[in-house]
């Protein structure tokens, strides 16, 4: 494997921080976080630059892999193409995030609170620096976010206008593009601005993208399911981005729907380079489109049914399973429901996985954050038919002998959890999922531009162009 862990080009590690938020953070505070953040990494992407010089000098023309007609004709898969500095993705052990496992972001990455979970805002942290932030420093970097979080008016009437009968995918992929209106690095790149510099009127972007999502997303979520209005929440600086995002949602006061957030949008944050919305960021990117336009791209690829989109079908599809099988829900029932959805020749959403070939340790973490809550591991039909069918399906797609991995994904989880807390609105689920993928795609964005990386512009064959390249 190409997992080649280590730190010391990475901008110094400093302590974990205390679990507690001290004090609530002021204004100039607030200022300071993302100015320090910007500093350190102008400094490491000085050494970022030199590594990667010396890697073209030295090894430029190594071959890291070959590309077979197999792989050109399935998807690219395995082709070791991209380079992605925030985390890998391992087969068997899943992804780590800067060589840490999920548990172990867990035990290091800042938390709102004592034996709560971590902080998304400090993934994009850890994934852009590489070291993981103090306390203090994620407090202040919570409250300068909620400070940049208020939709400016255009973004609020474009939103408002939008049919709500559109996919709030659309829609937040609209919201998303919009805000390109604003982008520093278009103007400056409009007024001629160096090579050296684009990562840092990006940086100011992608800050204020992240700062932006939760009330995008939640806007849309109440002018599609409550029929408009000002939202039932509003940005404190006090609070972290999660806890924001659900006041902005109002959909429940239950302190653990904050904590489920929180973890959620941590744990989708990244998953290496190559899925689609990860690639489509950054392919859109590699032509200079700013951050913007990139993401919604990203989110555009999000959408699709067997990416993020799975999230919704997971849930309709364990819903029409509850109406179609009996109560008792029997192993046989559900098995033979299974059976029925493959035989039709459809896909069972939330199981299989590009390149995955154990359960998704997000999976897991979700289970795990599940099982410590009888009210829901024991007490919720639709999740424990959830869990059910987790233990139920991986036999069922092995018998069927098509998938290289029978086992379940995150989205087999995640919205099961979302619909305890009464997020019940399926269609929306992925725009969570894309609140939180803007983290690990818009930190390597900035790196791309830090390195200066270079166009996307793979070769393509014709059908012909394969068979003669192959005989
Ligand atoms: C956040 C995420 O994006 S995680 C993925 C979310 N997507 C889903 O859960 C949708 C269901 N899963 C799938 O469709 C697939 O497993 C994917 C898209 C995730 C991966 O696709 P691939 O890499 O092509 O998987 P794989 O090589 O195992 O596919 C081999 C065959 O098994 C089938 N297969 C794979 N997973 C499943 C499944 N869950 N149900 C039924 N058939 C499946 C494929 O459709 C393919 O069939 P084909 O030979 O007729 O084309
Ligand atoms: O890695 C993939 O191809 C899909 C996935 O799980 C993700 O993007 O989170």
């Amino acid at each position: 494997m190409f997992s080649i862990c280590r730190s010391s080009l990475w901008i110094t590690a400093t302590a974990a921080g205390h679990l507690q938020f001290l004090r609530p953070a002021s204004r100039t505070a607030v200022r300071h976080s993302s100015r320090a953040l910007r500093r350190a990494l102008g400094r490491a992407i000085i050494d970022k630059r030199a590594e990667l010089q010396s890697v073209r000098d030295n090894y430029g023309d190594v071959s890291v892999g070959e590309i077979t007609v197999r792989s050109l004709l399935g998807g690219m898969r395995d082709l070791r193409t991209m380079l992605w500095l925030g985390s890998q993705l391992d087969p068997m052990t899943g992804i780590r995030f800067h060589c840490k496992s999920i548990a172990e972001c867990q035990a290091l990455l800042p938390k709102a609170a004592e034996g709560g979970e971590m902080l998304p805002e400090a993934m994009f942290w850890f994934l852009l620096s590489g070291s993981i932030p103090t306390t203090e420093e994620i407090r202040a970097f919570s409250a300068e976010l909620a400070d940049q979080g208020t939709l400016p008016d255009y973004l609020s009437s474009l939103l408002d206008a939008l049919p709500p009968t559109l996919h709030p995918m659309t829609q937040v992929a609209i919201g998303v593009a919009a805000l390109n209106r604003d982008s520093v690095f278009a103007k400056l790149y409009e007024e001629g601005l160096s090579k050296a510099d684009y990562w840092k009127p990006t940086f100011d972007d992608v800050i204020n993208l992240i700062a932006k999502l939760p009330a995008i997303a939640a806007k849309i979520y109440q002018n599609t399911y409550r029929g408009g209005g000002p939202l039932p929440g509003s940005l404190s600086p006090t609070a972290d981005w999660a806890l924001n995002f659900s006041n902005l949602l109002g959909v429940s006061s239950d302190p653990d729907f904050v904590d489920f957030l929180r973890l959620y949008l941590a744990l989708h944050a990244d998953h290496e380079g190559g899925n689609v919305s990860a690639h489509a960021t950054h392919l859109v990117g590699s032509a200079l489109a700013d951050p913007y336009l990139s993401y919604s791209a990203g989110l555009q690829g999000l959408a699709g049914p067997l990416h993020g989109l799975a999230a919704q079908e997971v849930l309709r599809f364990i819903l029409a399973m509850q109406d179609a099988i009996p109560s008792d829900l029997a192993p046989s029932h559900i098995e033979e429901y299974l059976w029925n959805t493959l035989k039709s020749g459809r896909v069972i959403p939330g199981y299989g996985h590009a390149v995955l070939r154990r359960p998704d340790p997000r999976f897991e973490a979700l289970m795990t954050f599940a099982q410590a809550r009888p009210a829901i591991s024991q007490r919720d039909p639709v999740f424990r038919l959830v869990s059910q069918m987790s233990e139920i399906a991986p036999t069922v797609l092995a018998a069927h002998g098509k998938t290289k991995n029978p086992y379940p994904n995150v989205d087999a989880a995640s919205g099961a959890l979302m619909y305890h807390f009464g997020l019940t609105q399926t269609k929306f689920y992925t725009v969570a999922f894309g609140v939180s993928r803007s983290i690990g795609p818009l930190a390597q964005l900035i790196w791309d531009r830090a390195l200066g990386l270079p166009i996307e512009r793979p070769k393509s064959m014709t059908l012909e162009s394969v068979v003669a390249s192959a005989s």
